[in-house]
């Protein structure tokens, strides 16, 4: 008898079924362009869940480690390891909402629709996705009508129609109203509560004490500080951290 034919169903669904993503482990992590560092032998670890914050000042390299996280950039030297894959490997199953939401120049509907047909995942699903982000109302008019923070949630349900394991979000709520954060937020955090694990680029420090479990400081390229939101806001450790949160400007 063939090994095969010794699997029971329930081995075989187990098998199908690809592992969680593991604890987030950046080591000697460099990017450089030409003569510039832009991260500078940067370490990080994260766990499986919640909501990290990265902040720092413009320049930090926030989005470009963001970008380097997903897989989307290759660093100079170092490593990035989510659990036992590299960040290319598991780019399929995180997703990227940039500052400024890239859209189809097609419907509400069929923005939500492609990503749906491309992933092979039930078209279905549509509706309960743009009820979610409070954009059924809309969905037949063309994504490029829609108001900033209109289209930032149709990014933010493309984002989730692809059920990502790590949601990147960098800066998606930067030239939003303050009605239109706090439903950026919620929805956020919806996720997160689902245990979907959150990695989010903000400047907002009012946002940042609202939802972040845990706050990493960028400074320079490298990690300054990483601690608990709880302890982060309080009791910034790093000087660096305590300039930034207190409006001082920070080269
Ligand atoms: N392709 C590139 N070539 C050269 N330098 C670059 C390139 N892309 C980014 N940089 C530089 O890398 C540094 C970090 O950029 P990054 O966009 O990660 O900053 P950030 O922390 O996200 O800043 P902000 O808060 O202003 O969005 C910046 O000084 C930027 O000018």
């Amino acid at each position: 008898m063939s090994d095969a034919a010794l699997i029971t169903p329930i081995q075989a669904a187990v098998r199908a079924q690809p592992k969680a993503l593991g604890p987030l482990q950046v080591r000697d992590l460099t990017l450089r362009f030409g003569e510039t560092t832009v991260l500078d032998d940067l370490a990080l670890d994260l766990g499986t869940s919640g909501c990290t914050m990265i902040m720092g000042s413009n320049g930090a390299g926030k989005s470009l480690l963001l970008k380097l996280l997903h897989g989307l950039m290759q660093p100079t030297s170092g490593r990035i390891n989510w659990g036992s894959q590299a960040p290319c490997e598991v780019t399929a199953r995180q997703a990227l909402v940039f500052q400024k939401p890239v859209l189809l120049r097609r419907s509400v509907a069929a923005n939500i629709d492609f990503v749906l047909k491309s992933r092979g995942k039930d078209k279905a699903r549509r509706h309960r996705l743009l009820d979610h982000v409070g954009l059924s109302h809309k969905a037949d008019q063309p994504a490029r009508l829609l108001s900033g923070g209109e289209a930032q949630r149709l990014a933010l349900a493309r984002a989730l129609a692809t059920d990502p394991e790590v949601l990147f979000l960098d800066e998606p709520t930067a030239s939003l109203d303050p009605a239109s954060v706090l439903a950026i937020e919620s929805i956020v955090n919806e996720a997160r509560s689902r245990g979907v694990r959150i990695v989010f680029v903000t400047h907002d420090v009012g946002q940042a004490r609202r939802i972040a479990d845990d706050v990493v400081f960028l400074h320079r390229g490298r990690v300054a500080e990483h601690s608990a939101a709880a302890d982060f806001f309080p009791e910034p450790q790093s000087e660096a951290a305590r300039n930034y949160l207190n409006g001082r400007i920070v080269v």
